[in-house]
């Protein structure tokens, strides 16, 4: 059984070396490019510090494969292997970054055989690093992390994102599910603008719940096994195993939780990440 610790340790220190970049350019002025929507940013940061991540972890382990959101909208071809990869969106939450609205983090996940080994999620402005390894628990700057348990749909805190996608079908669906569980009731509708950090709320207990649909795998690889290993349940939107490639996720205190709001909310149609003619991710942005 490989032991990953080395790796996940080498990604913490990069992680936190990376952070000062997005911190020293969080209050200067952004030049913005757009890519799949209107509202689905990149800056010269998010590609800065994606590449300052690759670089360092080829230099270590040179035989390692990489899935990164700022090389995949360059064009580069989206393929996970059984090879030890590393799934890495160097900015979650571009949006916040370049409006100075203080939730971004740099989100890392690693898989072998396929299967997530560990998750980084460094929420920088805030300094919450959050991190777990499969098998060893979930962590918040060292302190273990447990989902709430809670199992009553009505007392709970559910978080959720509107996404980059602006188009009717997607947009009168993300509205629909978000009225649907109001009117259950649940407790509370949040979205912080960043996947990784919502979907971290679930580890913390802070939230009951999460689910999204139309993010892509370098959103929340690393946020779900921190979910998991925080006793929490992460599946597909339509009650399935959870498919990282999908676009859909639910992240949940509890099974019952998670199982009611898949009978809930409905998902719009999203091409999956590795499907070879989705342009969802990549627009060419170089
Ligand atoms: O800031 P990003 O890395 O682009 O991720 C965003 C995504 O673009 C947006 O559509 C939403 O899904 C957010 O929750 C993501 O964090
Ligand atoms: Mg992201
Ligand atoms: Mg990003």
């Amino acid at each position: 059984m490989a032991n990953w610790t080395d790796c996940l340790n080498f990604g913490i220190s990069i992680a936190k070396q990376a952070s000062e970049v997005v911190l020293s350019a969080f209050q200067q002025h952004k030049e913005v490019k757009l890519k799949s929507s209107p509202a689905d940013l990149v800056t010269e940061t998010d590609q800065r510090v994606e590449k300052i991540l690759i670089s360092a972890i080829r230099n270590r382990y040179p035989q390692h494969r990489f899935i990164g959101e700022e090389s995949v909208a360059a064009g580069e071809r989206l393929e996970l292997t059984d090879s030890p990869t590393w799934i890495i969106d160097p900015i979650d939450g571009t949006v916040n970054f370049v409006h100075r609205f203080p939730f971004v983090a740099i989100s890392i996940a690693f898989t072998f055989n396929k299967q997530i080994q560990f998750g980084i999620v460094y929420s920088c402005v805030e300094d919450k690093l959050f991190y777990a390894q499969r098998g060893g628990g979930a962590f918040l700057n060292g302190e273990p992390l447990y989902v709430s348990g809670q199992q009553d749909i009505s007392r709970c805190v559910v978080v959720t994102e509107i996404g980059a996608e602006r188009d009717d079908v997607a947009l009168s669906t993300t509205t629909s599910n978000i009225c649907r569980l109001l009117k259950l009731p649940v407790h509370g509708v949040r979205a912080l603008g960043t996947a990784a950090v919502d979907m971290c709320q679930v580890a913390t207990g802070g939230a009951d719940a999460y689910y999204h649909i139309g993010m892509h795998c370098w959103d929340i690889a690393a946020s779900a096994i921190i979910v998991q290993e925080a006793g929490g349940v992460v599946m597909d939107t339509d009650g399935s195993e959870f498919d990282m490639m999908s676009r859909r996720v639910i992240a949940a205190s509890s099974a019952t939780v998670a199982d009611r709001i898949a009978q809930v909310i409905q998902a719009f149609p999203c091409c999956r990440d590795d499907e070879d003619n989705c342009r969802c991710g990549a627009t060419g942005v170089n």
